[in-house]
């Protein structure tokens, strides 16, 4: 990058087709040749407000600070303007934001906490590098190209204990080296599980996050928890490592949340279970190696692991976010397995499939208010720095009313979480089944809901370039068009909150009166 020094009116002098220089935020381009392929066009260039002139609010009102950081890009500037100094740069990798409310309360520098130790923090960072650096890069590629996440970042995750991390704190830690020792297999808390899990969802790539082991964050803890112990310890091996993949295949065309009336069926033969079936919205389907399957049975119902072989078959359904996420349809023909694959006993499926729901729900609500809060930061900024009628967006009330909606629900999300993790961390699961399934169910409920008006409300905010595929509105575009999923994953926001209603119910005490 040159450094060679020019003066603001050496640069006025570069107007012309063929002879164009820029400058932004203190750096001169030289745009001659460049001009004619520009993408916004030539004469946008041209103008007299910006040829030979400072066009640093014009070029921010209209391109996101990483066109500049493209090496094709960077190519072009020629220097820099005498005495003045760069004004704006990227947030350096691993670091937090300094726009306000972009980082949770925790975080911020003044601000203290009840629940994070300096620990967490020294976790927290380890854990923003890492997937900045390691997985953010090919979140970007596999959500353009819809293949699964590369065999590097699953190394990765294995190599510093992320996949068994993700199953939160328990024994199958013990002996494990996490995040190179940072914490000790023994002190890994529910804040350390809710940290990781909402650094690793502060990137826009929704379908890639689901393929970068959503499958196995449901499917393995029935095999963990219910599975016999020679299958259990060789699948777990396998999967902890990165080698082998697992999805949860419960839902059917038939039976969704409704798991009781599912159709797949699992035969009891001398041989085996002949397990014939459909399930489909299976996340990480078309690449799993073992599938952790409700079947109905003689009894009621069961749940099975079954391995890839003939007559289990997986097609890829597009669904609204990157196929890089292998969500599956998938037909079982005859399919033998051993009674050693066999997840708890037959007849208790349905507690089997339930046992996992409030650890799996409490975690997606964790990254669901993580993807919210980084649309906050992205509408924060777009507001302060796009003019319009000659003054910031935020000069006009009704954008300020909406960027107040968003703070308050992404802020009071975050609370209510924290507050329910606390209380994980002071309950064994029973207690947890007990007094928390009606309060993930909501807060689930609560931060999928809000973050569906967050994208709407973003979307406004954003105009046009909020439903454009690239350039300003790239981070909102997609997060509007895959925010459902938050919503409909690990059970539809109705469904919870008439779980939750339900629960209180139960514990009405007989004498209430008002
Ligand atoms: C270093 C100088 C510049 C570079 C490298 C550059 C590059 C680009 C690129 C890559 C795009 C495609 C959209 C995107 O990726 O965001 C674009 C679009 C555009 N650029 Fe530039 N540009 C430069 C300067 C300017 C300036 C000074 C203006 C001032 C008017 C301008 C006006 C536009 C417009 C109007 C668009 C279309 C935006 C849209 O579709 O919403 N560009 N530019």
């Amino acid at each position: 990058m040159s450094t060679k020094q020019f003066t603001a009116e050496e640069v006025s002098k570069h107007t012309k087709e063929g002879d164009l220089w820029v400058i932004v935020d203190s750096k001169v381009f030289d745009l001659s040749k460049f001009a004619a392929m520009h993408p916004g066009g030539l004469s946008v260039l041209l103008d007299e407000e910006i040829a030979g002139q400072d066009a640093t609010d014009a070029f921010f009102g209209l391109h996101r600070h990483e066109v500049l950081l493209k090496p094709q890009y960077q190519r072009l500037q020629i220097g820099v303007v005498a005495g003045e100094k760069q004004q704006i740069f990227p947030r350096e990798l691993g670091a937090l934001s300094a726009v306000p409310y972009a980082e949770p309360t925790w975080l911020n520098p003044g601000f203290h906490s009840p629940y994070y130790t300096e620990g967490h923090r020294r976790f927290q960072i380890a854990m923003r590098k890492f997937f900045e650096a390691e997985v953010l890069p090919d979140a970007a590629l596999r959500e353009e190209d819809g293949k699964r996440p590369s065999p590097a970042v699953f190394e990765a995750m294995a190599r510093t204990n992320i996949i068994a991390m993700r199953l939160g704190p328990g024994p199958h830690l013990k002996g494990r080296e996490l995040m190179g020792g940072l914490v000790k297999p023994e002190e890994f808390d529910y804040f350390h599980e809710l940290i990781m899990a909402q650094e690793g969802t502060r990137f826009n790539a929704r379908g890639y996050l689901d393929g970068l082991g959503g499958g196995t964050y449901i499917g393995l803890p029935p095999i963990m928890n219910f599975g016999q112990p020679a299958v259990r310890d060789k699948i777990m091996a396998e999967v902890l490592a990165g080698k082998k993949f697992v999805c949860l295949a419960i839902t059917e065309a038939f039976a969704g949340s409704d798991v009781a009336g599912l159709k797949c069926f699992a035969e009891k033969t001398d041989k085996g279970w002949v397990v014939t079936g459909t399930k489909k919205w299976i996340t990480n389907g078309t690449f799993a190696d073992y599938f952790t399957v409700g079947c109905k049975t003689e009894k009621g119902m069961v749940v099975l692991v079954i391995e890839r072989q003939d007559g289990v078959e997986t097609k890829s359904i597009k669904t609204s976010y990157s196929p890089t996420a292998g969500t599956a349809y998938i037909t079982f023909d005859h399919v033998l397995v051993p009674f050693e694959n066999t997840l708890g006993k037959d007849g208790n499926g349905l507690q089997v499939i339930l046992s996992n729901f409030n650890h799996e729900r409490w975690g997606m609500t964790c990254g669901s208010i993580s993807s919210q809060r980084m649309i906050v930061e992205e509408c924060l900024k777009w507001a302060s720095q796009r003019k319009v009628f000659g003054k910031p967006l935020t000069s006009q009330a009704v954008i300020r009313s909406k960027l107040a909606a968003m703070i308050s629900r992404v802020e009071s999300a975050q609370a209510w979480l924290e507050n329910i993790t606390y209380q994980m961390c002071h309950m064994d699961y029973k207690q947890q089944a007990t007094h928390l399934a009606g309060q993930i169910a909501f807060v689930k409920m609560y931060a999928t809901k809000t973050a569906q008006e967050t994208a709407a409300d973003a979307v406004q905010i954003f105009g046009g370039r909020g439903i454009t595929r690239g350039g300003m509105g790239k981070h909102i575009e997609h997060y509007h068009r895959t925010v459902p999923f938050d919503s409909v994953l690990g059970g539809a926001e109705d469904v919870l909150g008439d779980l939750g209603v339900r629960q209180a119910m139960r514990k009405m005490p007989n004498n209430a009166r008002l």
